[in-house]
């Protein structure tokens, strides 16, 4: 059943989507888009890094924006607000809503600030809800180092927790008491895979002791690299395991694509948990860009360093995890 209704004022609701790299959010949005939970709904999905398949992996919306290559509560800012405003002006297509996923390293409290102070936006769309989603696992530790993580919770009309039942239940009690005491007001859910989950949590839990977030520990910035035909998926992906390996701590977010005898894959990791890989559906028509690539997302990863990695394992070492450095990338 659709939340979204037309507004008496004829502003067009907006609900934000955000939430750590790697929290769940396009899966979470998913399945909302498959429930129509948000009815007629223009989604626009930022991205940190380009990654041409995002549009493939939301299929349901009855229009889809990809802002690549700038996160959009800074510097692709500018973009993501002429994107609000060519949605406004279009008209063609009744809408009910329109969802903005944001990139992982947004703060959605500061994109709500920027369109509320555009002063066209301000006077055609609504901020009706911001929805963060928290990772299980790796909410607890992003909470605890990450300032970010926290200022995303803190912004938050509505909680959902994700890959509920991968979390012990102790864990899962001193996360929603983490959350609660950030966010009080918030309305607090779970999900596996996106379908809403109910958890019982024990009320007198304690919340995890989050402590000062370190100082300045570097931007977390994201890196392209175009692996050509040489080494095939097997290749890659056995780079990408030793390189996680080799590096996992400053790696927080690697999403890739390639081709395999299958179809395309689509790889990716969370810190150092590899995801089953995912077959993703064909094009049409094959896009430009569409090699086979992988993005990492982390701190101090040197782009020279990283693409001469690959160079080295495919071509030096025809494959051999020997072409892996423990400083590389
Ligand atoms: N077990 C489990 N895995 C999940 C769940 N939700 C998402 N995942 C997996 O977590 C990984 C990241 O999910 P995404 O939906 O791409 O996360 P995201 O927040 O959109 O990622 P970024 O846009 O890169 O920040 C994928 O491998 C998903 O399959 C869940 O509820 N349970």
């Amino acid at each position: 059943m659709a939340e979204a209704t037309g507004r008496q004022d004829g502003l067009l609701p907006l609900v934000i989507v955000g939430g750590f790299l790697g929290a769940g959010k396009s899966t979470w949005l998913r399945h909302q888009l498959f429930t129509r939970r948000f009815g007629r709904v223009h989604v626009l999905v930022n991205e940190a890094a380009e990654m041409p398949v995002d549009d493939l992996l939301l299929g349901r919306a009855e229009r889809l924006d990809v802002l690549a290559g700038g996160c959009a509560c800074c510097s692709g800012r500018a973009d993501l607000l002429a994107a609000l405003r060519r949605i406004c002006d279009a008209g063609a297509v009744a809408l009910d809503t329109i969802v903005l996923e944001t990139s992982g390293i947004a703060d959605p409290a500061a994109i709500a600030r920027a369109i509320m102070e555009d002063p066209v936006l301000v006077r055609r769309i609504v901020l009706t809800r911001t929805i963060v989603l928290v990772d299980a696992l790796e909410g607890p530790g992003q909470l605890a180092t990450e300032h970010l993580a926290r200022a995303q919770a803190e912004a938050a009309d509505e909680i959902v927790v994700t890959k509920a039942a991968e979390a012990p239940a102790p864990n899962r009690s001193r996360l929603a008491a983490t959350l609660r005491g950030l966010a009080p007001d918030a309305r607090l859910g779970w999900a596996d895979f996106g379908v809403e989950t109910k958890v019982e949590t024990d009320p007198d839990a304690l919340p995890f002791d989050l402590g000062p977030v370190a100082e300045d520990s570097g931007p977390i910035q994201a890196h392209r690299l175009d692996a050509g035909s040489a080494g095939g998926w097997w290749a890659l992906s056995a780079w990408l395991s030793a390189l996680l390996f080799a590096r996992g701590d400053s790696i927080v977010r690697v999403k890739g694509a390639v081709r395999s005898p299958a179809g395309r894959l689509l790889l990716q990791s969370v810190r150092r948990h590899v995801q089953p890989p995912e077959i993703l559906p064909e094009r049409e028509q094959p896009q430009e860009g569409e090699g086979d690539f992988i993005v990492l997302i982390g701190r101090g990863i040197d782009p020279v360093r990283l693409q001469a990695s690959w160079d080295r394992f495919v071509l030096g070492h025809e494959g051999r995890a020997e072409g892996i450095a423990r400083d590389d990338p």
